[in-house]
């Protein structure tokens, strides 16, 4: 069996021609995203909103393109619509309609093939949180670092994007939770908030036991809704839980959203380190900058006498970073009690905010917060402690 690879399917398209200037898709950056899996193709099509119904042919001519390529048994095309600036601007604040004084886009970079990064105008910083590989626990990050910057008081929201295994929902203690229509913004939901803070997940739209089978463009575009059509408020930072991996999925992602900074949660073993440097490196080839690796269950403190032992060969990130001139943000033991709190939807900052776990979370998000305000400047609300209600656990 042939493999297929993406040079096959751009070639391909490179002959579809957008009608209204004669120009190959290719070379206007159209193609948002080529997934291949085995003899399937999934292709997505960024196109003008105005102009989606017109293109039904150019999305045939698309898909019988890539079904022509040899080896190819399913090719799926996908038109995905952009909205336009002043549109999503419009819904997003209704009656606010112009505000200068925000950069609507402060991590904003330049965009290879033209495409457009999606506007979060209510958003003013955006963080993701990746890793090379599953299981390496950045979705726990992910909450305890989010709940750490809300600490600071900071207007902190989160994503869920691991539309692989979306787990917020769980981690959050919102398993039964959906968003809501916003009858303020037109179009916009409000999703379920914890802890002080908005929370979007693909796992609100569908069962946690359902496997997730969407790939590619349809995922990108899931995504991207997720992102666009949540009404997240004004926010300070935005922490997106990212797929695991690198591959198409990530790198759209990487591209499409105006990403501030990105960091890395790698465990110790040197496999996953290996996969920690191929995020590095994804983020890098999109001018995203990398904010530093964070090294999870690092060590293991026995909570009886204290010692401390490397279940895993300790200090692997802290050396990869430096080897790839990284910050490196710290490290998280590995403990009973994160775990727990993190599927019992009780996350450990919160029901231990003075303990030594949430410290190290709280350092880390230190530095995070420092990295965010040198790139889009210091938060514009007062910093409030005890912004948002404390809630406990009986
Ligand atoms: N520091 C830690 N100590 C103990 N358990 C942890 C720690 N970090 C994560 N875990 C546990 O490891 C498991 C995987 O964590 P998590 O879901 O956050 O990983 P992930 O990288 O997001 O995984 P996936 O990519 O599969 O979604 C969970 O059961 C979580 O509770």
């Amino acid at each position: 069996m042939t493999s297929l690879n993406r040079e096959q399917i751009t070639a391909a398209l490179d002959s579809v021609i957008d009608p209204v200037d004669g120009q190959s898709i290719t070379a206007k950056g159209m193609v948002q995203g080529i997934d291949i899996h085995d003899e399937t193709v999934n292709v997505m099509i960024a196109v003008d909103p105005e102009r989606g119904p017109a293109l039904e042919d150019l999305r045939q001519a698309a898909e019988k393109a890539v079904a022509a390529v040899n080896g190819v048994t399913t090719a799926r095309v996908a038109l995905t619509a952009e909205r336009p600036k002043a549109a999503a601007q419009q819904s997003t604040q209704p009656s606010q309609p112009s505000q200068p004084s925000r950069p609507a886009q402060p991590g904003q970079r330049p965009q290879g093939g033209g495409q457009m990064p999606l506007e979060l105008p209510t958003v003013r910083s955006i963080v993701t949180v990746a890793s090379g590989k599953g299981g390496v626990g950045k979705s726990t990050t992910s909450v305890n670092l989010a709940l750490s910057l809300v600490a600071k008081g900071l207007k902190v929201g989160l994503l869920d994007a691991d539309i692989y295994g979306p787990s917020l929902p769980r981690m959050m203690g919102l398993r039964d939770a959906k968003p809501v229509p916003s009858k303020e913004h037109q179009g916009k939901m409000i999703p379920p908030s914890a802890f002080g803070m908005r929370i979007m997940s693909i796992g609100f739209m569908i069962e946690e036991e359902q496997p997730v089978i969407w790939r590619g463009p349809m995922a990108m575009g899931a995504l991207e809704q997720l992102l666009r059509d949540t009404d997240w408020g004004d926010l300070d930072v935005l922490v997106v839980d990212m797929p695991p991996g690198t591959g198409d999925i990530q790198l759209s992602m990487a591209q499409r959203v105006p990403v501030t900074g990105a960091v890395i949660v790698s465990t110790p073993q040197d496999i996953a380190l290996l996969d920690a440097r191929k995020g590095l490196n994804m983020f890098r080839k999109v001018n995203v900058p990398v904010f530093g690796l964070i090294e999870n269950m690092s060590y293991y403190k026995c909570p009886e006498c204290g010692h401390v032992d490397h279940i895993f060969d300790h200090g692997g990130a802290h050396k990869a970073a430096d080897e790839l001139g990284v910050p490196f943000l710290g490290e998280i033991p590995l403990d009973l009690k994160i775990r727990l709190g993190a599927d019992e939807g009780k996350p450990i900052v919160q029901t231990e905010p003075e303990g030594e776990h949430s410290k190290a979370y709280g350092l880390i998000a230190d530095k995070i917060a420092a990295a965010i305000e040198e790139r889009v400047g210091p938060a514009e609300a007062p910093k409030k402690k005890g912004l948002f209600p404390k809630i406990s656990f009986k």
